[in-house]
């Protein structure tokens, strides 16, 4: 089944980034995009996540175009099915992880898995206030966050920009078993090929173009 099928998507800002690009997502499947700095990648990733509105072209979630849609069926598919894990990591920084983890679980009604939250290794720290956590710590959190609701479809910016080897492996796993045992998908902007490699399709982002490498 398609989650997500963008069909013609182009956009500028100061200078045109991209035109007539299109990618569908189906169940199970991982989608990796990678490209140098500045090609569009986080931009393309914003609109296919509902974030941004495309120049043009249409993006469709569950078979659905986004743009017929009212903004409350937006904002609940935003909410209920998307998961999104991006460099500001969104968490409300007076609170504990706890209890940003408890807001997401209480929201979706659904537990937090303390599995979870060992093999991201921030058991030990979920009482702690957000902003006494380290970057990378703060990020496993958002991970934890995104997880704890159980979107159809995450997207994921980056995930292991400032985590060591071995916890970006474990997280990458971590991502790769929730797709799995969710029949959810996932795009993901990654400058690492190893990383990209171990998605399904891996697409590139060059002369404004998406174009298809493995
Ligand atoms: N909101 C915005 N307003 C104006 N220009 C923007 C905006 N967002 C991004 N840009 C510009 O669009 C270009 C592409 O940015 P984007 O973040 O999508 O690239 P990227 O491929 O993800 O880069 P990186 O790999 O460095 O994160 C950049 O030149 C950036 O400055």
């Amino acid at each position: 089944m398609n989650l997500l099928s963008a069909k013609n998507l182009s956009h500028s800002f100061d200078y045109e980034l991209f035109s007539d690009i299109s990618l569908d997502l189906n169940k199970g499947e991982s989608v990796a995009i990678i490209g140098i700095s500045g090609s569009g990648k986080s931009t393309l990733l914003h609109i296919l996540s509902t974030l941004l509105k495309p120049d043009s072209g249409e993006v469709s979630l569950f078979g659905e175009d986004i743009s017929g849609m009212n903004k409350k069926r937006l904002s609940r598919i935003k909410r209920d099915e998307l998961g999104l894990v991006f460099q500001s990591h969104y968490l409300f920084k007076g609170f504990s992880s706890l209890e940003n983890l408890e807001i997401a679980a209480i929201l979706s009604k659904q537990d937090i898995d303390e599995n979870l939250l060992k093999r991201l290794k921030i058991d030990k720290v979920i009482h702690q206030k957000v902003t006494e956590l380290s970057g990378g710590q703060q990020q496993r959190v958002s991970i934890a966050r995104v997880l704890t609701k159980q979107p159809r479809i995450l997207f994921v910016d980056e995930p292991t920009g400032n985590l060591d080897k071995v916890t970006a492996n474990e997280v990458m796993d971590i991502f790769f078993e929730y797709i799995d045992r969710n029949e959810a998908g996932m795009v993901m902007v990654t400058h690492d090929e190893e990383i990209a490699h171990r998605c399904n399709n891996i697409y590139k982002l060059i002369d404004k173009k998406l174009v298809k490498v493995s």
